[in-house]
């Protein structure tokens, strides 16, 4: 299918966002044109998808357990291959992450990984300003003209190598309410998607790169079929040769963990490899199964990679990937280096080192950093266990992973600590995505939207089962997260100063929290909630 050429088209896509002279520079005629057509393309069937997860959500509340599919039995055994992977792919073994920020993404280009996710998801809060500044700072980024300038007075510009740029839209479930179709928000992923590859796909070409994409939160083949039908429509219409797209899968959702091959099937052409989200993925099954009593975890801090159904579910990306020819990336250690305590920094370190080489041993072909101090520690760790490119020749035949591998639960217990932790880190985050600020560091973490909704989860869990109880015998009641949030919300009071406390959206995050915690129903995104709130 080829669209029609875009200088015939009327516009109809409202702009609701303010739109200075600089925005107007993104917010062209011809890209929101190119935006209009994948609305209206692609819109209907993004709903009828999204319609589709409640209904694997209802046959799971009935008991119906997720498993391979015996219809895509054959996709499961046949030979196929990915396509090609770009030079500039080739080589993934550590990949920094960060918001669209003008001075992150300087720095990240700059970190010495050797890819930088430059992302409108996780670490981002989709306020319209940030996003549309989003767009304009990777535009100076693709033609190496960004700068930035801090109120310090230090300059910051790109080093003569810098990282290979991939970019992460928002997952399906985002709407963006300042672009109207019809009447109503269109999906965000295709505003994020159709401004970057409007603007970018050419240039990047042109410099030996291409347009290259994460694609987050996917649920299902079906999912990843209409990225592959979006990708097939954007090329044709910016007259680029399909295939010139590469994207990496997220495999973050429990439901996605059971078609990871069928992903990389639907988009072969396109895909290069898959990611161990694994953030998103411990939300997902707490998610997915909150329906079932049995299905409580114990405190986020005791579920590590090296659970069970976790290792398991990175054992068998890795299988997948390489057997298809794809790279099987990994995932992010929360950690991030501590300032003026060197102790703590080293213990912080050594997890990260931990988690990176088992990742290596393992097999994957590369991992996430989430902060540019780490690029070297992890550079040193696939260094060592992968000297060549990848490894994508390391066949994982011999291991045999089982839906009840995947679904068995993580063993652990509920600490007071761990409630005070989820609470504190949510509101603390809550309020700083309320203010435009997608990622932050609470006590010494990395806290984005993927371990935020973790947080929030397990304690609308421990709420709302018997087996939320505390290691001292107390159940977990409203009442006590009520009282619990309260005491937390003071606590930060204190710690942050009147000022800043007024100056937020403190009051906002408690009730969000108390909200979406104490409810019977379980609320499908914490980031759809407060979306309302976002300017
Ligand atoms: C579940 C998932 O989806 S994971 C992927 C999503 N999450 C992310 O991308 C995490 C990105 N990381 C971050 O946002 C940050 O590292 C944080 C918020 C965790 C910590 O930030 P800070 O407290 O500002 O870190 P810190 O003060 O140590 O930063 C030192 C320098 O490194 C820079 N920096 C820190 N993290 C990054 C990053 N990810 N990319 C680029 N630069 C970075 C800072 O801008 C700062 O630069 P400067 O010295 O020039 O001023
Ligand atoms: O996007 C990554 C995750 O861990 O979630
Ligand atoms: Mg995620």
């Amino acid at each position: 299918m080829s669209a029609p050429p875009i200088e015939n088209q009327k516009l109809s896509l409202q702009i609701i966002g303010k739109v200075t002279a600089e925005f107007a520079t993104i917010l062209t005629t011809s890209a929101l044109a190119f935006v209009e057509d994948l609305v209206k393309q692609f819109t209907p069937h993004r709903d009828e998808l999204l319609a589709r997860r409640l209904e694997r959500q209802q046959q799971i509340d009935v008991g119906q357990l997720p498993d391979f599919f015996p219809a895509t039995a054959h996709i499961r055994q046949d030979n196929w291959q990915v396509g090609p992977t770009p030079a500039d792919l080739q080589d993934r073994r550590v990949e920094i992450t960060g918001p669209v920020d003008r001075k992150m993404i300087i720095n990240a280009l700059n970190s010495g990984a050797k890819v930088f996710l430059a992302d409108f998801e996780d670490a981002q809060s989709p306020t319209w300003s940030g996003l549309i500044e989003g767009q304009i700072n990777l535009r100076d980024a693709v033609n190496q003209v960004i700068e930035y300038h801090s109120p310090e007075g230090k300059r910051y510009q790109l080093n003569s190598q810098t990282a290979t740029l991939l970019v992460r839209p928002r997952g399906w479930h985002l709407p963006e309410k300042h672009m109207l179709w019809q009447g109503k928000p269109i999906p965000g992923a295709l505003m994020d998607f159709g401004l970057y590859f409007f603007h970018n796909a050419h240039t990047l070409i042109t410099k030996g790169s291409g347009p290259y994409f994460y694609l987050p939160k996917l649920e299902s083949h079906l999912e990843a079929r209409l990225w592959n039908d979006i990708f097939n429509y954007a090329q044709d219409a910016l007259e680029i040769p399909r295939g010139t797209i590469k994207a990496t899968v997220l495999i973050e959702t429990i439901l996605g963990a059971f078609e990871m091959e069928e992903m990389l099937y639907e988009l072969r052409e396109h895909c290069v490899g898959l990611n161990c989200g694994r953030w998103d993925y411990i939300f997902s099954f707490i998610k997915r199964f909150h329906k079932y009593p049995d299905f409580v975890l114990p405190g986020r801090e005791q579920i590590t990679m090296t659970s069970h159904f976790l290792r398991s579910y990175s054992q068998k990306v890795i299988q997948v990937c390489h057997r298809r020819g794809a790279h099987a990336m990994g995932g992010m250690a929360a950690q991030i280096p501590i300032k003026n305590d060197p102790q703590a920094n080293e213990m912080a370190l050594t997890k990260v080192r931990a988690d990176k080489e088992r990742e290596a041993k393992d097999g994957h072909d590369g991992t996430w950093v989430a902060h540019p101090g780490l690029v070297p520690i992890a550079v040193e760790i696939f260094n060592k266990y992968m000297p060549q490119p990848n490894q994508k020749d390391r066949q994982l035949e011999t291991i045999d992973i089982t839906a009840k591998d995947l679904l068995t639960l993580p063993t652990g217990n509920i600490t007071e600590a761990g409630l005070r932790n989820n609470i504190s880190a949510a509101l603390q985050y809550l309020e700083a995505w309320l203010g435009g600020n997608g990622c932050v560091p609470i006590n010494n973490l990395m806290e984005d939207a993927a371990t935020a909704e973790i947080a929030r989860a397990q304690l609308w869990q421990w709420i709302h089962y018997p087996k939320g109880v505390l290691n001292d015998g107390r159940k977990i009641t409203v009442d006590l997260v009520r009282q619990t949030i309260h005491q937390e919300l003071e606590s930060i009071r204190n710690q942050v100063g009147e000022p800043r406390y007024q100056a937020g959206h403190y009051p906002l995050a408690a009730k969000l929290l108390e909200q979406i915690t104490t409810q019977d129903e379980f609320a499908e995104f914490l980031t759809l909630v407060a979306y309302e709130h976002l300017p």
